[in-house]
Formats: C-alpha cells, structure tokens, sequence
C-alpha cells in the first residue's frame, strides 16, 4: 500500500478541527478559494464529473460540489472522512466519500473522471509518482488533472517549515517533511510518463504581513499545475 500510516494518523488525530478556520487548517481554508478560482477557470466544474484525491476533511470537495460538480471524494483517512461525511449534513450538499486508495480506485474505475483533483497530497505519500499514474489512469482521455505540493529548494525550506511550523506557528510541527517535497520538474517528468500534457502552473505566495495568500508567479514554495491527458 502506498501510504504512510505515520501521516495518516498525524491528520486523522487533527481531524475533528477540519472545518475550524481558525485551526490548524487555517491555510487550507484560506488557500481553498483561490485554487477553486483557479480549476474553475481552466476547467469550468459545473455539471463535471470529478475526482478528488486525498480529500481529507472534504474543503476542496465540497467546494466543487457547491459549484456544480458531481464530486467523489477519496482518502485512506478514516476520520478525515468521517468529518467529511458528518459536514455534508452541515453544508446540504452532496459528495460521495471513499475509503479507498488512488491506486485501487483506478483499477476499478478507468478513464471515468473528467477531472481529478489531487492537491497538497503528493508530499505525504511515499511513492508519489504512484499516485500520479493512478490519476492519469482514472481521467478520461482529453481531461484534467490538478496537482498542487511544496517546491523543495532552500526557500521552501525556510518559508514552509521554519517560518510556518516555527516562526509564524500556522502548522504544526511535523506536518511537513522536507525530505517528500517535489521539484515541479520531477512532478511534471512524472505526469509526462503517465501521458498527461502540462498546461498551466501556477505559484501561491503568503504575505506574513497582511496574512493573505495569493496566486503568484512564485513558484518556489507551494505551487499548482494543471495537466490534460492526451487524447
Ligand atoms: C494536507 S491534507 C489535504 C487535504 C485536501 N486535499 C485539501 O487540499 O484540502 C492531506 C490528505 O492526504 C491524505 N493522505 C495521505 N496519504 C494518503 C494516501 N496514501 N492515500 C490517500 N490519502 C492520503 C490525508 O489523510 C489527508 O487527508
């Protein structure tokens, strides 16, 4: 199984903060509108049928389905989706949740997805070119596929550890591990070898001062990359 339980455990022990903006999720909640922005741009999500990897507590799941999309929702954290499941009685909307990993879900559901989202996953699993095959398989030819992880050079050590786990106290210690961070010219060498095309990429900055994330130029600490599969 291509999972860390170790990860696993660290965001089912967090979990029951997931939909707490003010928790340790707090950058997820901030950075979720922006990267809906962004999808949604490229890839309009109203009456699509999508995939999200890695789903967690389900802010990027719902947040699709609120925008028209039949959303399915996958993750190997029990209470992560747990809180996901009990927050659509919250939200009124509709997901389908699934325990279940990237790797099964695609032999079981080849090219049925006209998008698939996976965004800040790939640097918590120990194989992720793993997870970018089973992304590529479950997309149908000609759709999307949406990563997002952390750069890994000097700065994005600074920035997404020290600053954020450290300095600034945004995350907990631990929750990231400089060591899984991903080169955007290693995941796009990944998503070349599984047939998928790049298109856009796309950098999100902080500003410690004003508190706000932004869609950047800036792709040396977190960064988005939109890929189609070929036809
Ligand atoms: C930082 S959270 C991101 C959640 C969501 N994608 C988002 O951006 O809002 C990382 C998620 O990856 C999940 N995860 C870690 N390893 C996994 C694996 N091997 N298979 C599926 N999900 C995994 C964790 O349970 C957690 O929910």
């Amino acid at each position: 199984m291509n999972a860390d339980p170790s990860e696993l455990q660290k965001f089912g022990d967090m979990a029951h903060h997931w939909w707490d903006p003010e928790s340790e999720f707090r950058p997820l909640h901030e950075i979720n509108p922006l990267r809906l922005d962004w999808i949604d741009s490229l890839f309009p999500l109203q009456g699509k049928v999508v995939l999200d990897v890695g789903c967690g507590g389900g802010l990027l799941s719902e947040g699709m389905a609120a925008r028209g999309a039949q959303v399915t929702g996958i993750d190997l954290g029990e209470k992560a989706l747990s809180v996901a499941k009990l927050h659509l009685h919250e939200s009124g909307l509709n997901v389908d949740y699934r325990l279940i990993s990237a790797e099964a879900m695609a032999l079981e559901m080849p090219a049925q997805f006209d998008a698939v989202t996976c965004l800040e996953m790939l640097e918590h699993v120990p194989d992720p070119a793993s997870i970018v095959k089973a992304c590529a398989t479950l997309v149908k030819p000609g759709g999307h596929v949406f990563f997002s992880t952390l750069n890994r050079n000097p700065k994005s050590y600074l920035l997404s550890i020290i600053g954020a786990e450290y300095l600034l106290r945004m995350l907990p210690r631990g929750t990231h591990d400089y060591a899984k961070f991903i080169k955007p010219s290693e995941l796009a060498r990944h998503c070349r070898s599984n047939d998928l095309a790049l298109g856009e990429l796309t950098g999100l900055t902080y500003n410690p001062l004003t508190r706000a994330y932004a869609l950047s130029k800036d792709t040396d600490v977190n960064y988005l990359m939109h890929t189609r599969r070929h036809v």
